[in-house]
């Protein structure tokens, strides 16, 4: 049976001048489960994202999230359905003059002001336990390894217990053993606290790793919106060339 969709686009279009980036975009994102928006450099990943979290309006089409149509929400609205949302950059960007304890509480200190500092203590030390990083919280970023201080940025996002998490770019420039351990903390951010995961990447075995479905973005449209088995399977011949770019000729 299907899930839930939490993220459902429908025949979004976006220009910019005469760039006609998103032409037509249909995608749905079944509840608790990862999808991989797969595309080359300047595809418009970036764009479909800030459009589901309402950063970008659509000419046309709509964008759905949990139910409600963000595209059309303001202020207050608008600020309640992005809470829904749990961010982790390419590069973490954690305060590196805070410590790890300080970067995690500080969504909770600027947004949940009825927290005691015991209370603050209990979030931050869940969180941390959730992505196997307990005894860090008094070190600096500085201090810890790069998939270390991802995992500190997803503790981050979250802290507010977010229904779902988007992952900008989370393996590009990594070494191998980085973006396995990314790779892992992705999938487990899925299987322990049931989050509906967005990534946008070009990173292939990356994707093919963590999403349940990938979906691939060319020339602005979806061309294809398939598990990892079957998409290395996929005709389209676009999806051919660009996988093949990874797994060598079929
Ligand atoms: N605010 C903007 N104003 C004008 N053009 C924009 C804007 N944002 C994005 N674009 C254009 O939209 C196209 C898609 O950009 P986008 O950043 O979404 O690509 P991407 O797939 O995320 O690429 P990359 O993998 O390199 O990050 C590009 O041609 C870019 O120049």
């Amino acid at each position: 049976m299907a899930g839930r969709p939490m993220i459902e686009v429908i025949d979004l279009h976006k220009s910019f001048a005469e760039n006609h980036v998103l032409r037509g975009v249909n995608l749905s994102v079944e509840e608790g489960t990862t999808v991989v928006i797969l595309g080359s450099s300047g595809s418009g990943k970036s764009v479909l994202m800030k459009h589901i979290i309402g950063l970008l309006h659509p000419d046309s089409g709509r964008v759905l999230v949990d139910g409600e149509e963000i595209s059309k929400l303001s202020g207050r609205d608008l600020n309640r359905v992005r809470r829904k949302f749990g961010m982790v950059f390419q590069f973490s960007a954690l305060f590196d003059s805070m410590t790890v304890f300080e970067n995690v509480a500080f969504p909770l200190r600027e947004h949940q002001h009825e927290l005691s500092e015991s209370q603050i203590r209990e979030v931050v030390d869940e969180k941390l336990r959730l992505v196997d990083l307990d005894g860090v919280d008094r070190k600096m970023p500085a201090e810890l390894s790069g998939g270390m201080r991802k995992r500190v940025a997803l503790a981050r996002a979250i802290a507010r217990d977010p229904k779902i998490v988007l992952y900008d770019e989370p393996t590009t420039g990594l070494d191998p053993i980085t973006t396995e351990s990314v790779n892992e903390m992705i999938e487990n951010a899925r299987d322990r606290l049931g989050v509906t995961s967005l990534v946008i990447s070009h990173d292939i075995p990356s994707a093919f790793r963590v999403a349940d479905r990938i979906a691939v973005l060319h020339h602005g449209k979806i061309v294809e919106f398939l598990p990892p088995d079957e998409l290395r399977e996929s005709e389209h011949p676009h999806v051919r060339t660009f996988l093949q770019t990874w797994f060598g000729r079929a």
